[in-house]
């Protein structure tokens, strides 16, 4: 079953209901394949003989445990102890533990519980995530008598980042709030004394003066966040869309496009990140986060910002809370939750208008023409629904009903949820079950631990991106993906010359593995046979690549471009082209890769140093040089083509192990 990744009742459910009638269950489920389209199929699995019955086993119910006062009270005091005997990271986990476990009415306590982690994060000299916290703590109403504490740790870190009218600032404001402090009249002298003192001394400094007047010229700061600032979509005007009977939908380039040109920024339609990471990184924009806002109902997940916390909470999330427990038990793959967050961040109003228009076939241009958010922008992705056996349709139809039954609990239908829109919501969360299987992309972090120099790209979650949906695969990718939160920039990674086909990756490359094993992942998964030019060429491997004979590209008066194969010892330097019959001086080509060794060297130097876009640069510089004299497969070009993708990998997503 494809569509659950790990045990779960989902897939015992789904056993349960086959053993109990094995004899007839194929042929039973065969009948399918008479329904016309998703609706029908959501009222065949409905009446199937065994489902309904058997409901009780898919435990579908909200549940807010992780919540729990006294809970929170025995991390909080854990991270006392921790803050006492200076150990600041682990406090800093306690802290976070305690918030996440208060319940929504303990306003208060949250306040006091994020003061705390402050301190810890000063001592941890984490400057920026100390005024975050602390600015959450004021918000949730810290008690008056000690905010002084907090307008305090708010002046010394903004002392540190040198920004001395808001030092100035914070140092006033504790001095004022010092009138409401329960502290012995000789401690609050000393206080005011040393604040005074403070306010003074930054008031001489000539960097006040200037820094109050640009502060005063820029206007409002922006509020402080971890987050990544928001991205600005973008295709590139050399993007065409075009289609064929063989391949479907595929991008082209409308004119020549140079190596290391980025040709798409794009957000995701939906996103959902993986359980394992729902206590590191932000649910809402996958961000790492080690000062998180929890929800105030739910345990499940966190967020960096209250922002990112009130985006979720006005889609999806104030469904999936509660939720999410169940979905995970149910052992469902990300895949699936992704339909379900695709429903649930609409509203029912939205799908029963758009009904119709989703049977309606749109003409490519149409549909990238639509709003970004529209459900038409992804709802007419490839599905293969007519190539699907009986079974398979079975078992999707079914965790379409199970998921909107997840939906039913949620309040989604409302109080008295209808039969009829209940089937029309599961006949789309069966579309968007297909649609997602063969369309989605996983989105990436980079783990880098410095001192051995080790990456690795670690999956986070997936990710539904409307345009990239439309690039096909070749196992001789033009483009180069990586993440910066949910956000995905795609970069070419060799020229695409005007008229061809700008092709991604789906997984095996050919570099990597063999076209016997590359084929049958891409049938298996993706339902298609491979003619890339690696697949029809049947290319080597890198590991196979021969080393004595270099390719060139001919180079005659003719311009043909043909590939001249040469063998390493070869002592002619005139070669004659076999497909125009002229003679290419292959002296340039030779001088290149002599160049090209230098260059190479300067690339990786600059990426172990870390300087990751000085390397890209050269790396992208030599990928041009080389293209234009070789063609690949080669190992030098395989080699730097590898590296360049490290160097794009390194702008996204990155997790220092360190
Ligand atoms: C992500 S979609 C790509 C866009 C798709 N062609 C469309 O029309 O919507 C993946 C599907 O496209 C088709 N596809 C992708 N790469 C292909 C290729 N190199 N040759 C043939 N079909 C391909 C397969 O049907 C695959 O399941």
């Amino acid at each position: 079953m494809t569509l659950v990744e790990k045990t779960g009742f989902f897939p015992d459910y789904y056993l349960n209901l086959k053993n109990s009638q094995s004899d007839v269950f194929d042929v039973q489920v065969g009948k399918i394949a008479a329904c016309r389209n998703d609706y029908e199929r959501l009222v065949f699995v409905e009446q199937f003989p065994g489902v309904r019955e058997n409901d009780e086993q898919l435990e579908v119910k909200r549940v807010f445990a992780g919540k729990n006062a006294d809970t929170a009270a025995q991390h909080k005091e854990k991270g006392n102890q921790a803050f006492k005997a200076k150990d600041w990271f682990e406090a800093m986990l306690f802290y976070t533990r305690s918030y996440m476990a208060l319940p929504e009415d303990k306003a208060s306590e949250r306040a006091i519980i994020l003061a705390n982690r402050s301190a810890t994060l000063f001592h941890m000299e984490k400057y920026d995530e100390t005024l975050i916290d602390v600015k959450r703590a004021i918000d949730l109403g810290y008690p008056k008598d000690l905010i002084y504490k907090l307008y305090e740790r708010q002046a010394r870190c903004y002392m540190v980042k040198k920004d001395y009218p808001k030092t100035i600032a914070c140092f006033k404001k504790c001095i004022t709030a010092l009138d409401d402090a329960k502290v012995p009249s000789e401690r609050r002298s000393k206080l005011i004394l040393d604040a005074m003192t403070m306010i003074k001394m930054l008031e001489k400094d000539p960097l006040t003066l200037k820094q109050a007047e640009r502060q005063k010229k820029l206007g409002e700061t922006k509020p402080l966040t971890m987050a990544i600032p928001d991205e600005k979509e973008y295709l590139s005007e050399f993007v065409r869309f075009d289609q064929n009977v063989a391949e479907g939908r595929f991008a082209r380039a409308a004119a020549d496009i140079t190596v290391g040109e980025e040709i798409l920024v794009e957000k995701p339609f939906v996103a959902v990140l993986l359980e394992k990471f729902a206590k590191t990184h932000c649910d809402y924009c996958f961000i790492r986060t080690a000062i998180p806002v929890a929800c105030a109902k739910c345990a499940d997940v966190l967020y960096c910002s209250e922002e990112c916390l009130s985006k979720a909470n006005a889609t999806y999330h104030k469904y999936e809370c509660g939720l999410l427990p169940t979905i995970w038990r149910s052992g469902a793959s990300v895949n699936c939750h992704m339909a379900l967050r695709i429903v649930a961040n609409k509203s029912l109003e939205y799908f029963l208008k758009l009904k119709e228009d989703i049977e309606k076939e749109l003409p490519i241009e149409e549909i990238t023409k639509l709003p970004t958010d529209d459900y038409r922008r992804v709802s007419h992705l490839e599905r293969h629904e007519k190539s699907r056996p009986p079974s398979n349709m079975f078992q999707h139809s079914l965790m379409a009903r199970f998921l909107t039954k997840c939906l039913v609990e949620a309040g989604y239908f409302g109080a008295t949820p209808k039969a009829n829109d209940v089937t029309t919501i599961g006949g789309i969360m069966l579309r968007s079950l297909q649609f997602i299987q063969f369309n989605t992309h996983e989105v990436a972090e980079l783990h880098a631990k410095k001192a051995d120099g080790n990456e690795k790209t670690v999956f986070i979650g997936g990710g539904l991106y409307p345009t990239l949906a439309l690039f096909n695969h070749s196992c001789d990718p033009g483009v180069v993906r990586y993440y910066r939160g949910t956000t995905i920039h795609v970069n070419t990674i060799r020229p695409i010359e005007a008229g061809l086909q700008i092709a991604e990756n789906y997984g095996p490359i050919y570099t990597q593995e063999g076209r016997e094993k590359r084929q049958a992942q891409l049938k298996e998964l993706y339902w298609f046979d491979c003619t890339c030019d690696p697949c029809l060429e049947n290319w080597p491997t890198f590991e196979r690549m021969p080393t004595d004979i270099i390719r060139f590209r001919c180079d005659g008066p003719k311009q043909c471009r043909a590939i001249i194969e040469v063998p390493a010892t070869c002592n002619d330097f005139m070669i004659k082209c076999v497909t125009c019959g002229e003679s290419t001086n292959i002296l340039k080509g030779l001088k290149v890769m002599q160049d090209t060794e230098l260059m190479t060297r300067t690339a990786k130097r600059l990426y172990d140093a870390g300087d990751y876009a000085k390397a890209l640069n050269k790396f992208i510089d030599l990928l041009r040089i080389m293209y234009e004299v070789l063609a690949p497969p080669f190992p030098d070009f395989c080699q730097c083509q590898q590296h360049a993708k490290d160097c794009f990998l390194h702008l996204g997503n990155f997790y220092d192990l360190n």
